[in-house]
């Protein structure tokens, strides 16, 4: 039985100071843009399905990562599916904010967030950090429903800014996905 939200502890590090990373594991790891579109461009059915969407108290690493104490957050777990496969594991942390609110982030149902957050032009991302998750890490549990085989996985994470809202999205690749092609 799988508990969310899934934990995401890992040993996160800044993307671009690994030199080891293959050139496609840098293009899938360090794309600056949005990971829906990325995904769309490689494969013809793309879908999102939503694990779970809860309010959640946020850890004191979240809130440091957040620059903020705020009281109500939605926790967003989603797999973005594309060609039959589900290729990523998607967590979000949402701030129950009025901009958040007006631009309709905070009921996506399964419309990807990198539709809607992807259109403004003053969106800001903080420096994309790195980990690998594995075959021990909580991750494989989910993985597991999918897939035979656990092995070790690439994940990325980001604070975004929209506005005076800033939220953390972290996306890990699961077995399926182009990263490891
Ligand atoms: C931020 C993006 O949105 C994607 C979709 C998400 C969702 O719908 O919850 C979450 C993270 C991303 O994988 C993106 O496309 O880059």
């Amino acid at each position: 039985m799988i508990t969310y939200p899934l934990p995401l502890t890992a040993n996160w590090q800044r993307g671009a100071a690994l030199n080891s990373l293959s050139t496609t594991e840098q293009s899938w790891l360090l794309e600056p843009g949005s990971l829906t579109a990325k995904l769309k461009s490689h494969g013809r059915d793309f879908s999102v399905q939503v694990l779970s969407e809860l309010q959640c108290i946020l850890t004191l690493e979240q809130q440091q990562l957040l620059d903020c104490s705020h009281e109500k957050i939605i926790n967003r777990e989603v797999l973005l599916w594309c060609d039959g496969l589900p290729m990523v594991y998607a967590q979000s942390w949402l701030p129950v904010t009025d901009d958040m609110q007006q631009q309709q982030l905070l009921v996506l149902g399964n419309k990807p967030l990198g539709d809607i957050i992807f259109q403004h032009p003053d969106l800001k991302r903080t420096e994309i950090e790195v980990a690998c998750f594995d075959r021990q890490h909580c991750i494989q549990q989910l993985v597991s429903q999918y897939s035979s085989t656990a092995t070790d996985l690439w994940g990325r994470r980001s604070v975004f800014s929209l506005m005076k809202s800033r939220f953390l999205v972290s996306e890990i690749f699961l077995p399926g996905a182009f990263i490891y092609t």
